[in-house]
């Protein structure tokens, strides 16, 4: 019977890691997670619980924990990565002697690496050369799926294959799993959403209203949709889970890291006492200059991002620029009915008439 069980391997054991671990086990999969902290290995195969990540989740107990990547991924079908951007390719790298090309890869990263302005399915494409290869992404806050809160997720990928393995491996009463072919879109969404949950959390803090946290949602879509267009994004999968859908939730809970290290820094935090505060890992905060480096060097315009930096990195209090976004030239709504050249156009004649 467990000889027929499909094998999954988790890297990493960290919050969102252990939610799949365990739910691809609630399936019926062999699970095994790799992680590098022995101790907490030894924990997690003992007691059943992630005690530094998601201490108060009953792991299911079928989840066996390793330090020994060889072990984790021997014979396993489908191969989660959940590492933080900036060690995923070295983790990818350890993992290559043990991967081989008949294996389904799906990255659950939210982030960006820096040198080249690689996304995490592009680093498994180029370390690996498989064709298996997808994304997992959406508004899932790993404790609230921990808790089987009703949660809805995408699996990217233009691999037919792999999208349906993993909504099989994945999908249950509580956690639905969605398919798009829009690899680039879907990742580009989960790791841009992450900047506007820093400036959300941090308008938050402030004391800003509902209004403001409304026009900052929208406003981040219509700058996120506009700098994945520019990059060859379908601008569709925006107003998918994976874009409008992750952008609510972040920009909404203060589970969300990212939010987190915005509402410490609105109540005077520096950026890192917030960072060291939160102890994990805020992707927002290296992918905000990332992607600020990109849109100068593209010329596209993103202003909330262009604003968020300058408090991040250059001591601009969060008020001051909140105000002197409100002074930004007023623009076009929504850009794919109405373009920014034409409300442009159209001031420039008011202003001959
Ligand atoms: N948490 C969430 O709600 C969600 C997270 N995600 C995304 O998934 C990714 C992973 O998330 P999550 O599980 O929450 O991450 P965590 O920050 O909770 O954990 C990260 C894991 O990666 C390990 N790790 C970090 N650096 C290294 C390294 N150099 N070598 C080996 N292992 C390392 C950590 O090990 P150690 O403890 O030893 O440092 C830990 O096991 C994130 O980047 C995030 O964008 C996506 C959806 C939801
Ligand atoms: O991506 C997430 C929810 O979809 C988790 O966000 P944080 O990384 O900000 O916790």
């Amino acid at each position: 019977m467990t000889e027929d069980r499909l094998k999954v391997a988790v890297l990493g054991g960290g919050s969102f890691g252990t939610a799949l671990a365990s739910i691809a086990a609630d399936n019926g999969a062999t699970v095994r997670q790799w992680l590098r902290d022995e101790a907490l290995v030894e924990k997690i195969n003992r007691d059943h619980r992630n005690s530094r990540y998601l201490p108060d989740f009953d792991i299911n107990p079928a989840v066996v924990a390793s330090s020994d990547m060889r072990s984790v991924l021997d014979g396993a079908e489908l191969v989660f990565v959940a590492i933080p951007s900036k060690a995923f390719r070295a983790v990818v790298r350890q993992a290559r002697p043990w991967l081989h090309q008949r294996q389904i890869l799906v990255s659950t990263t939210k982030g960006i690496q820096e040198d080249g302005f690689k996304l995490m399915s592009q680093i498994l494409e180029e370390e690996t050369g498989f064709s298996h290869i997808g994304v997992l992404s959406g508004p899932n806050l790993a404790a609230e799926i921990a808790e089987k809160q009703l949660t809805a997720t995408v699996i990217a990928s233009d691999d037919a294959l792999t999208r349906a393995r993993v909504q099989t491996t994945l999908g249950c009463d509580y956690f639905r799993v969605y398919a798009s072919n829009d690899r680039y879109g879907v990742e580009l969404g989960g790791a841009l959403k992450n900047i506007y949950a820093i400036a959300a959390g941090m308008a938050a803090s402030l004391g800003m209203g509902e209004n403001t946290r409304s026009m900052l949602m929208t406003r981040a879509l219509a700058e996120m949709s506009r700098f994945a267009v520019a990059l060859g994004a379908n601008p569709m999968t925006f107003i998918g889970l994976a874009g409008v859908g992750d952008l609510i939730v972040t920009c909404s809970s203060n589970r969300s890291r990212n939010y987190r290290v915005g509402y410490a820094m609105g109540q005077g935090r520096t950026l890192d006492e917030a960072v060291d505060a939160l102890g994990q890992v805020a992707e927002g905060v290296n992918t905000v200059s990332l992607v600020c480096a990109k849109a100068r060097q593209e010329g596209i315009y993103m202003p909330l991002a262009e604003g968020l930096y300058q408090v991040l990195f250059n001591n601009v209090p969060a008020r001051d620029m909140a105000k002197l976004l409100m002074l930004n030239e007023q623009s076009s709504d929504v850009e794919f009915t109405l373009s920014r050249e034409d409300v442009k156009h159209a001031r420039r004649l008011e202003g001959d008439s």
